[in-house]
C-alpha cells in the first residue's frame, strides 16, 4: 500500500479499460474499480485484472445496515482484492460488520483485504457539510472524528483529502492508512473535487497512497502521463 499511485478506472465497460491499459503492456499497476465499471461488468472485471497481475482497490463505498454490509463484504472477500471501502457515516457497528464479513469470506490462510472508510468525500466543502449535512463543526474535525471512529472499529485506514492526512496520522498513528483522491497538478481542472492537492503536497503530508483518475485516464498519452505522475508523486525519476 505504501506510496502507491492508484489509477481510478472510471470507465463504462471492459473494452474501454482494455483500450486504456494497452499502452502499459505487461506493467503491473494498482487499479481502482469503482461503481461505474463494477455495476456494468460485475466481479469478472476484477478477476480479469487480477489475472494480469494488477493490485485492486474495489471502491464500492458500502453504506447500509450492519447485517447487509456483513453479507456483501463476505461475498466481496472472495474476489481477493487488496483494498475495499465503506462510508464511515454508516457508523462503528457497520464498520465492524464489514470487517467481520471480510474475515468470514476470506479463505483460510489468506490475508483479508484491507478495509478503509470514506470520511468526508473530497467533493465535499466545509460549507456544503455545514449546510447540507447539518454537521456544525469544521470539515477537518469531522474527518478526524470519522477517522477515530474507523480506527476504533478496527479498520485499516481512511479515504480523506491530502489536507487532513497529517492530523489523522498524528491522532491515529502512522500505520493507519490514508488514501487520498482529489489529487491534481497545478494546471489540471479541478472539476467536481473541492479539497484538492498536488502529488508533491500529498508526498510531503505523508499520505499513504494517492488515487488519480481523469488526469491519467483522459490523457492523450496515458502511459507517459502515468510516468510523469509517478515522478511527481515519488519525487524521483523512475
Ligand atoms: O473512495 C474514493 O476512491 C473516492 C473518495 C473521495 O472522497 N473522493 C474521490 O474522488 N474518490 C474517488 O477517487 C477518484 C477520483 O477521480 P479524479 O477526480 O478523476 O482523479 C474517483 O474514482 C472517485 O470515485
Amino acid at each position: 500500500m505504501d506510496n502507491s499511485l492508484i489509477i481510478a478506472l472510471d470507465f463504462a465497460n471492459r473494452s474501454e479499460v482494455a483500450r486504456f491499459l494497452e499502452p502499459f503492456g505487461d506493467r503491473e499497476l494498482f487499479l481502482k474499480v469503482g461503481m461505474e465499471l463494477f455495476y456494468q461488468e460485475g466481479p469478472s472485471i476484477v478477476q480479469l485484472l487480477k489475472e494480469k497481475g494488477h493490485q485492486i482497490f474495489l471502491d464500492l463505498k458500502l453504506h447500509d445496515i450492519p447485517n447487509t454490509v456483513f453479507g456483501a463484504m463476505k461475498g466481496l472477500a472472495q474476489l481477493e482484492c487488496d483494498l475495499v471501502n465503506v462510508h464511515a457515516a454508516g457508523g462503528k457497528e457497520m464498520m465492524q460488520a464489514a470487517l467481520e464479513g471480510l474475515s468470514a469470506g476470506t479463505a483460510s490462510g489468506r490475508k483479508r483485504p484491507n478495509c478503509i472508510a470514506v470520511t468526508q468525500l473530497t467533493s465535499t466543502s466545509q460549507e456544503q457539510m455545514n449546510k447540507e449535512q447539518l454537521i456544525p463543526i469544521t470539515l477537518n474535525e469531522s474527518v478526524l472524528h470519522y477517522a477515530s471512529l474507523a480506527k476504533d472499529a478496527g479498520l485499516d485506514g481512511v479515504v480523506c483529502s491530502a489536507w487532513e492526512s497529517v492530523s489523522i496520522h498524528d491522532n491515529t498513528g502512522n500505520s493507519f492508512i490514508t488514501v487520498c483522491p482529489g489529487i491534481r497538478m497545478e494546471s489540471d481542472h479541478v472539476g467536481d473535487q473541492k479539497r484538492v492537492a498536488t502529488p508533491e503536497f500529498a508526498r510531503n503530508a505523508g499520505v499513504s497512497a494517492i488515487v488519480v483518475g481523469r488526469a491519467i485516464t483522459r490523457s492523450a498519452d496515458p502511459a507517459n502521463s502515468y510516468e510523469q505522475w509517478m515522478e511527481a508523486w515519488k519525487g524521483v525519476h523512475q
